[in-house]
Formats: C-alpha cells, sequence, structure tokens
C-alpha cells in the first residue's frame, strides 16, 4: 500500500491553475521529494496534501484512506505530521522542554499525567532529541540555538506525534552546507515505517536524500521518477531554465 496518493489534485487561484490535475504516488518509506522551478506549484500542493488549503478537486489518500474531507488536524490524527515554525519555538523554554510539550501533548493524554508517568514521557523526549542530533543541547534555550538547530528541533516536534508520512516544506531552507549535510543525514536515518514528503529547492538535499523524485512545473507533474530520469531528463532541465515551450514539455 501507499503512504499517499493523490489524484487528480485541482487549486486555481482566480484564473491561475496553480495545482493542475496532480496525481502524486509517494510509497510508503520512500524520501520522496517534490521539486519544480518558482511558482510551479510546490507549495499550493503540499498545502492541499496537508489540508491547510482545501482543493477544487481531486481526492487525497493517505496509507489507502480517504481524507480529503478531514481537517489538517484529524490527518495529523491519522499519522500525517509537517514541521512548522511552532509558536513555543520563540519563546525561552530550552530545547528539552519545548520537546517535551510536544511529546505530553501526544502521549500525556494516552498514558496520563501521573506524576510516576513523566520520566516516560521525559524519556520520550529526550529520545527524540537524540534522534534529531540536540541531544547535547537540551539545555540551551530556543532562541539561542542556530538555524539548523532550530530546523532539527521542528523535525523532533513533527516526531513527537509518531507520523507515519512526514512531509517537510523546505527543510534546509536558509542553512549552511554542513548544517544541510547534518539534517540530510538526520532525515536518512529515520526508521523506514516514516515515509518522507518534502519539498525542497537545493537540488544537493534533494539528490543526497530522494529515492523518488516529483518534478511539478506550471502546476503539473512533468515528470515523476527515480533521481537518476530526473537528473537525465533534457524536459526538466529546460523547465529549470525557462526554455521549453509548454506544449512540447507535457509531451514527454
Ligand atoms: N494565495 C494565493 N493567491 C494567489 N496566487 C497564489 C496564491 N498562492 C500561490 N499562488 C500562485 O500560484 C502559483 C504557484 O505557487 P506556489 O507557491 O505553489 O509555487 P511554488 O512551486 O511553491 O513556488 P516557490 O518555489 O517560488 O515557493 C504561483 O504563480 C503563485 O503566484
Amino acid at each position: 500500500m501507499n503512504a499517499l496518493r493523490c489524484a487528480g489534485l485541482r487549486r486555481s487561484f482566480g484564473a491561475l491553475a496553480a495545482v493542475d490535475d496532480v496525481d502524486l504516488t509517494v510509497a510508503t518509506g520512500a524520501r520522496h521529494a517534490l521539486i519544480g522551478p518558482n511558482g510551479a506549484g510546490k507549495s499550493t500542493l503540499f498545502t492541499l496534501v496537508t489540508g491547510t488549503m482545501r482543493a477544487d478537486g481531486g481526492t487525497v489518500e493517505l496509507a489507502g484512506r480517504d481524507v480529503t474531507r478531514l481537517s489538517e488536524v484529524a490527518r495529523c490524527r491519522l499519522g500525517m505530521s509537517q514541521t512548522m515554525q511552532h509558536a513555543s519555538l520563540f519563546g525561552s523554554m530550552s530545547a528539552a522542554q519545548t520537546v517535551l510539550l510536544a511529546v505530553q501533548r501526544h502521549d500525556g493524554g494516552r498514558i496520563g499525567l501521573l506524576p510516576r508517568r513523566r520520566p516516560t514521557l521525559r524519556a520520550r523526549a529526550e529520545e527524540l532529541l537524540a534522534e534529531v542530533g540536540l541531544a547535547e543541547r537540551g539545555d540551551v534555550a530556543v532562541p539561542a540555538l542556530s538555524h539548523g538547530e532550530r530546523k532539527q528541533l521542528e523535525v523532533a516536534l513533527a516526531l513527537a506525534c509518531r507520523p507515519s508520512l512526514l512531509l517537510l516544506d523546505e527543510p534546509a531552507a536558509g542553512m549552511s552546507p554542513a548544517e544541510s549535510a547534518r539534517l540530510v543525514a538526520l532525515l536518512a536515518a529515520l526508521p523506514r515505517e516514516i515515509t518522507v514528503l518534502f519539498v525542497e529547492h537545493d537540488l544537493d538535499v534533494v539528490f543526497a536524500l530522494a529515492d523518488a523524485v516529483t518534478v511539478l512545473h506550471l502546476g503539473r507533474v512533468l515528470l515523476s521518477g527515480s533521481p537518476d530520469e530526473v537528473r537525465a531528463s533534457e524536459a526538466v532541465r529546460e523547465a529549470y531554465l525557462g526554455t521549453g515551450r509548454r506544449e512540447e514539455l507535457f509531451e514527454a
């Protein structure tokens, strides 16, 4: 079964078809990249998948279940988790406290908040910090973390929901090469039970991490295939360079 299957997704803004009849299948366990030139429709498609924005048409299935009409929160409960800039990230809490709060929000209800349960939650928070490479940075106040470390923390917060599908919107944006290398390593090391779909501009990150790539252009899928197929595609090159004529590009 696929982790995610979108069929015929559409979303327009006035006369502009930002997402135009898009089919997208993400295999379970994949590290699937969504790429394309500026304005291709990546962010819009992303918000249709998460449920942040409603589609004009088409369907979204999460692990075989139709979630098209479900809210973002309901999709999250079913295992879809996205990184976002949590307001709490900008407070004065430490990295460890921030993750503990996210763990409490998710696991707290289930196992109760009895004092004797707290060590379990704390252990889970520590495990998450370690998973994103911040084991030694737990005591640091969030504002004192580097940009890259804050991004790592965002991944820990998304993982606190125990997702089956992790959605990342430009995880490497604004990162130094060293920071993106660290991010790639941590995402590559996530257990395969967690499928990852990510939008990314940095093609070094894409090709270091992805085992499947979908290229969007002008709101449509130009190509979906292996990284090698995408790298070798003349149509993809033309789309990025802005030299291809629309009707010729989509013929391929
Ligand atoms: N809320 C909106 N209202 C009007 N037009 C929008 C809106 N959101 C996106 N668009 C337009 O839809 C098209 C697709 O935008 P989108 O942000 O999805 O592309 P993108 O591939 O994520 O681009 P980028 O790589 O530059 O972030 C663009 O032409 C954009 O101007």
